[in-house]
């Protein structure tokens, strides 16, 4: 039987942790687990297929396997999701803050693959969020969250977990991703021998 994993797509606002795991969807079939927030869709986001947009009242009825605040929005991630997504594949991705990524790799152990992203330049990353729409005010507000400051740095938790991309260059990344893809598609290869 193919092994179930996890491609846990985790790093700072702006390190391309969305545009990941489309390129995962789009080149390999790779299913995204979505997951719930109460934070307003941005422009261009559907409901059910980027998130599942919520207000607090329904966040709190579902059945999380984690959760989360993160620059005053609440996200959570459920099991019924999870279990959804290994039932259309054996290998899913899902996009998740490093707190989230620390539960997935500690609940799931080598099913989870942390992929941690990371822009080396500051500036670079400030402009692609402009780029892609968002407001000064909440660019702003959202690089001075604790959260995104924590989420700048590889957390120790995933030290020795984590495959470290630097996203600045995306025919790279894209590179390292189809090598990623492949180990574990041939992982399963050499386990069922
Ligand atoms: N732990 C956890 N983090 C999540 C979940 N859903 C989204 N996130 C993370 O929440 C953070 C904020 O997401 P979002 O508002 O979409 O901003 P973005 O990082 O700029 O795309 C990101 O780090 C996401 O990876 C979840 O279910 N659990
Ligand atoms: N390697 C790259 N070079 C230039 N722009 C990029 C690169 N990777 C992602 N982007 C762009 O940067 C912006 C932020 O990426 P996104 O995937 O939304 O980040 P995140 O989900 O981590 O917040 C998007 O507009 C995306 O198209």
């Amino acid at each position: 039987m193919t092994t179930k994993r996890i491609f846990v797509i985790t790093g700072p606002t702006g390190s391309g942790k969305t545009t990941v795991s489309h390129y995962l969807r789009s080149q390999y079939q790779i299913p995204q687990v979505i997951t719930h927030t109460t934070r307003a869709p941005r422009e261009g986001e559907v409901g059910g297929r980027d998130y599942y947009f919520e207000t607090p009242a329904s966040f709190v009825t579902k059945h999380y396997l984690e959760h989360v605040t993160y620059s005053g929005n609440q996200y959570g991630s459920s099991r019924e999701g999870l279990a959804a997504a290994w039932e259309r594949s054996p290998l899913i991705s899902i996009v998740l803050d490093t707190a989230g990524a620390i539960t997935y790799a500690r609940e799931l152990g080598e099913q989870a693959v942390v992929i941690y992203l990371e822009v080396a330049d500051q500036e670079a990353l400030i402009q692609r969020l402009t780029k892609r729409g968002d407001l000064p005010s909440r660019i702003k507000k959202r690089v001075a969250s604790d959260e995104y400051l924590r989420d700048q740095a590889l957390p120790v938790g995933l030290v020795g977990h984590a495959h470290v991309i630097v996203n600045d260059d995306w025919q790279a990344t894209r590179r390292q991703l189809d090598e990623l893809v492949t180990e574990y598609c041939q992982h399963d290869v050499v386990t069922k021998d």
